[in-house]
C-alpha cells in the first residue's frame, strides 16, 4: 500500500520506517529540511535503538524516501498519516495548530477526483476529526474525496520499534467502510490486534490510556511515601499488588515522577477536555499536581543531608526523561537542575544520550559541567543524584564510585542500586519507598 507520513518526529519516522519494513511503499514529508537531509543519508535525527539500521535497510530496498514537496507526497500516497506535534498551550489544552496546518495543506494540494484517507496518528482531543473534516471541506476547492480515520499511536520511546511491530492493539476509528477496509489491509500483519471503533471513541482511548498509566504512577508514588514512613518496601507492595491480574505489575515503579513528551501534556489536555464538558476532573488534577511536586523530594533529602547547598559539588546521572532515549521533554532532570542552580550548587552532569539536548537548555558554565563518563561526574562530588535508570549505571561497581566521591551520599530516584550493598559499603543511601533502608541508616548514624 502507498503510505504518506506528515511530520517525521519520534512517531512519524518510526511509523514510516516500520510501515516500509512491513512491505508498504512509504514517502515522508516534513517542514524541517535538516531532519529530511539526515534521513536521506540513512541517519536518524533522534536516538532510538534499532531505528537507524531499519531506516538504512528500507532506504536501500527503495521502500521509503523523503520529500519536502507536499504535492509529491500526496500524489504518491493513498493513506496520509498526520504525525505532527500537539504540544501543550499555557492553559493545558493541546495546541492543534500543526495538525490544522498539515490537513489544510493536504486539502489545498489534493487534485480533483482523488480519494485520500487522512489518518490522525497524533494525539488529539475528542472531536478533532470533525474539525479536520470541516477544514478539508473549506480548503479543498477541487472537491476531492477525503475520509478521516483515528489511529492513535501507543509506542513508547526507547522501545519504539518493538512497540510498533509488536502492538498490544491497533485502534481504528473509522466512519466509512472504504476507509476501514483500507486500514485493515494496511495492518493485515496484526489482524488479531485490530479494534474497530467510531472516531470519537478512538480519540478518547488514547488520552484515557495515557491518563490511566499516569494515574498508576502517581498512585504508587503516593504509596511509596507511606512505605518510607512505616518501614515498608514499595517494591514488595508493587509486586503484591501486581500479582492481581486486574491490577498488573507494569507502571507501578515508584520514582521521581513521570516526564516525557506525552504523560504530562496528555493528562493536562484530558483535564481540559473534561472541564470543557463540565465533568469533574479532580482525580486527574490530583495525579497531575502530585507529579508536578514530586521532584522536590530529591532536593529535600539533599538539603536534609548536606544542609547548605551553596557551592556544593553535586553529580547527576541521567538527564533523559527515561532510559534509551535522548528526549528531555518534561524530564524531571530539568526542574531538579534549575532548582539546584537557584540554590547555588555546582553540577556535574552525565547522560549517555541526552547531554547534547540538555546543553541547549543549560549551556556548560562554571556551574554546569558535563562529564565524559559517570565516574568523571562523581569525582569529588558531595552527593550523587540518580535521575534516569540507564542500564550502564547499574553495571558500575559500587566501590568504584564510593572511592571517587568526596561524601558517600546517593539519592536514588529510580531504585536502581541494590539497597543492602549500598548500606554495607557505608553509603548514605536514599532510595524511593524503602522504609527499612532509611531505618537502618538512622540506626547506623
Ligand atoms: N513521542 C512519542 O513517544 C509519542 C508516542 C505516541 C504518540 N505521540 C503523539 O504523536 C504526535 C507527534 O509526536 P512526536 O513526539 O513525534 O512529535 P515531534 O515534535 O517529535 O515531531 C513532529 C514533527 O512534525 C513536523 N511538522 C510540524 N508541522 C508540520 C507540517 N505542517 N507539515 C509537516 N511536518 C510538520 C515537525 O517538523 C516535526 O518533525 C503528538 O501528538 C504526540 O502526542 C507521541
Ligand atoms: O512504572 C513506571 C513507568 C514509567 N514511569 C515514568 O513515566 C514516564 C513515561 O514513560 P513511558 O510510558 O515508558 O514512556 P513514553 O515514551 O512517554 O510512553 C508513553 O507515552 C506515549 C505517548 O503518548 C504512549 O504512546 C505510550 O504508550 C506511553 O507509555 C517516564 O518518565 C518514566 O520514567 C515511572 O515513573 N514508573
Amino acid at each position: 500500500m502507498k503510505v504518506g507520513i506528515i511530520g517525521t518526529g519520534y512517531v512519524g519516522i518510526v511509523s514510516g520506517v516500520c510501515f516500509a519494513d512491513m512491505g508498504h511503499q512509504v514517502v515522508c514529508f516534513d517542514v524541517d529540511q535538516y531532519k529530511l537531509s539526515l534521513y536521506r543519508q540513512g541517519k536518524s535525527a533522534i536516538y532510538e535503538p534499532g531505528l537507524e539500521e531499519l531506516l538504512a535497510k528500507n532506504i536501500a530496498a527503495k521502500r521509503i524516501h523523503f520529500t519536502d514537496v507536499i504535492t509529491e507526497m500526496i500524489k504518491e500516497s493513498d493513506v496520509l498519516f498526520i504525525c505532527v506535534g500537539t504540544p501543550p498551550l499555557p492553559d493545558g489544552s493541546a495546541d492543534l495548530s500543526q495538525v490544522e496546518a498539515a490537513v489544510r495543506e493536504i486539502a489545498e494540494n489534493t487534485p480533483a477526483g482523488a480519494y485520500k484517507v487522512i489518518v490522525e496518528k497524533s494525539t488529539v482531543p475528542v472531536g478533532t476529526h470533525k474539525r479536520l473534516k470541516n477544514i478539508t471541506r473549506l480548503y479543498n476547492k477541487s472537491q476531492a474525496k477525503f475520509d478521516f480515520v483515528v489511529n492513535s499511536e501507543f509506542l513508547k520511546e526507547g522501545d519504539a520499534i518493538h512497540d510498533f511491530l509488536h502492538p498490544d492493539r491497533i485502534v481504528i476509528g473509522a466512519e466509512t467502510e472504504e476507509a476501514k477496509n483500507l486500514m485493515i489491509e494496511l495492518y493485515s500483519t496484526f489482524k488479531d490486534k485490530i479494534l474497530i471503533t467510531d472516531p470519537s471513541s478512538a480519540e478518547i482511548i488514547k488520552y484515557a490510556s495515557n491518563s490511566f498509566l499516569a494515574t498508576k504512577i502517581s498512585f504508587i508514588n503516593m504509596v511509596a511515601d507511606l512505605c518510607e514512613k512505616t518501614g515498608a518496601d514499595v517494591s514488595l507492595v508493587a509486586e503484591g499488588m501486581g500479582l492481581d491480574k486486574r491490577i498488573g505489575r507494569a507502571f507501578l515503579n515508584a520514582g521521581i515522577g513521570y516526564g516525557g513528551s506525552c504523560f504530562p501534556k496528555d493528562v493536562k489536555a484530558f483535564i481540559h477536555v473534561m472541564e470543557q464538558y463540565g465533568i469533574d476532573a479532580s482525580i486527574l488534577q490530583s495525579v497531575d499536581s502530585f507529579n508536578t511536586q514530586r521532584f522536590h523530594r530529591m532536593i529535600k533529602i539533599l538539603k536534609d543531608e548536606l544542609w547548605i547547598l551553596k557551592n556544593k559539588h553535586i553529580a547527576m546521572w541521567g538527564l533523559a526523561f527515561k532510559p534509551n532515549t535522548d528526549d528531555i521533554r518534561e524530564a524531571p532532570s530539568i526542574k531538579i537542575v534549575q532548582e539546584l542552580l537557584d540554590a547555588g550548587v555546582i553540577l556535574h552532569l552525565y547522560d549517555p544520550a541526552a547531554m547534547e539536548n540538555f546543553q541547549k537548555l543549560f549551556p556548560p558554565s562554571d556551574r554546569v559541567h558535563y562529564a565524559l563518563s559517570p565516574l568523571e561526574a562523581v569525582e569529588n562530588a558531595e552527593a550523587l543524584l540518580l535521575v534516569t535508570e540507564w542500564a550502564e549505571f547499574k553495571k558500575i561497581p559500587i566501590t568504584k564510585f564510593y572511592e571517587k566521591m568526596k561524601l558517600p551520599v546517593v539519592i536514588d530516584g529510580r531504585n536502581l542500586f541494590p539497597a543492602e550493598d549500598m548500606i554495607k559499603h557505608n553509603f548514605r543511601y536514599f532510595p524511593i519507598g524503602k522504609g527499612k533502608v532509611l531505618e537502618t541508616m538512622e540506626n547506623n548514624k
